[in-house]
């Protein structure tokens, strides 16, 4: 046989975008489908769960180009029957062939927020802005592992998730997150802090504190994050992560409130005093560009499970502030098998 016919397919996606966006929201149009097709492997879970996920999960759609530029499906291309929308997710168009690591896996059409209807400018455009969902390679298949997120969770006796502390420079992340990390392994759970400081001496280390480079910042930390709370960690990420769309993007990775995000409410008067590495000292005096809070923006967030703030000009203590996160925790199971 020549080329395996799975390897027939390239993922036809545009570099990443500046910013992510929370969801993959299509709004459906009557506009005609250009050519491209959006295709989705079926991720074979589904079929026991009976649900129609896509693979490697829901809205992770993909424009699949064809290689020679031949406008047929995909399908067509793959040697199956053309597909008849609408159709049934469960059921799939049909087995992937070629010995490119994907065979037999069901290729479906992607479900539920599948863009199908959606001007395909209007798609790419969607698409391009996916940053971390969307790749850049092509050829390119999930692998799934026998041992999985839940047995590991079993081992652990917690459940994985991310808590990503938010706030300005000298609000208290750091403090808080190894606060939190301590108390965590006193009580037997396994966490680890992914703080901004200490990232951007190694993974980071090639990015600034432009607008871009702390958007790719915070979506590789996002994306660390993620693969720690798929480990069945507790990850504790501190960052400044100024812009709600890029935190919110980082939400969008994780399960359904397994992240969550802590605001260290302190104001710039307080952060300013404390100073702890006269960076203020240093931006007032327009030695730092860009410095957040100075001159540069922090979008504070709008719904955030855990807020924590002075009250009278006061802070809580240290040991205050992780015990509200670990209340949290408690209370939604993540501390629990
Ligand atoms: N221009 C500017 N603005 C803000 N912060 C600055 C800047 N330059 C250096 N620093 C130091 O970098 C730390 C913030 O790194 P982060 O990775 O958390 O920043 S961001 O999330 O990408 O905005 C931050 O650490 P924390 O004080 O712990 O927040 C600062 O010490
Ligand atoms: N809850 C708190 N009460 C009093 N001082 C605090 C508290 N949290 C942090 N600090 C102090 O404030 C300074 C900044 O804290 P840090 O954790 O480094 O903030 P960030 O990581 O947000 O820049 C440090 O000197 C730290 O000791």
């Amino acid at each position: 046989m020549d080329a395996p016919r799975a390897a027939r397919l390239a993922v036809a996606a545009r570099p990443p975008g500046p910013r992510a966006p929370a969801r993959f929201p299509f709004a459906s149009s009557t506009a005609p489908r250009r050519a491209g097709w959006w295709w989705c492997l079926r991720d074979p879970r589904a079929d026991s769960s009976g649900g129609g996920s896509t693979f490697p999960s829901p809205g992770r759609c993909t424009r699949l180009a064809l290689a020679h530029r031949n406008r047929k499906s995909p399908a067509a291309n793959l040697g199956l029957p053309p597909p008849r929308p609408p159709r049934s997710p469960a059921a799939g168009i049909g087995k992937v062939t070629g010995d490119g690591g994907c065979e037999g896996r069901p290729l479906v059409e992607c479900a539920g927020d599948r863009p199908t209807q959606e001007p395909a400018g209007v798609v790419e455009e969607k698409a391009s802005e996916m940053s971390s969902t969307v790749p850049k390679s092509s050829n390119i298949f999930w692998h799934d592992c026998g041992v999985g997120k839940a047995d590991r969770q079993k081992l652990l006796k917690q459940k994985g998730c991310v808590v990503w502390i938010t706030g300005l420079s000298g609000s208290g992340k750091s403090t808080l997150a190894c606060t939190l990390g301590r108390e965590l392994h006193t009580r037997g759970k396994l966490a680890y802090v992914l703080d901004g400081d200490n990232l951007r001496h190694g993974l980071n280390k090639d990015l600034g504190f432009k607008a871009e480079d702390r958007v790719e910042n915070i979506r590789r930390v996002g994306e660390v994050a993620k693969l720690f709370a798929d480990a069945g960690l507790v990850c504790i990420a501190s960052l400044i992560s100024p812009y709600r769309r890029d935190r919110e993007a980082c939400r969008a990775l994780l399960s359904d409130g397994s992240f969550v995000e802590v605001f260290l409410n302190m104001s710039l008067e307080l952060c300013e005093a404390r100073d702890p590495k006269g960076l203020y000292k240093l931006a007032r005096a327009g030695k730092i560009k860009g410095f957040t809070g100075i001159d540069d923006p922090y979008e504070a967030p709008l719904n955030c499970e855990i807020e924590i703030k002075e009250v009278d000009g006061v802070c809580p203590t240290p040991s205050d502030m992780a015990g509200q996160v670990v209340t949290y925790l408690e209370e939604k199971g993540f501390l629990h098998e």
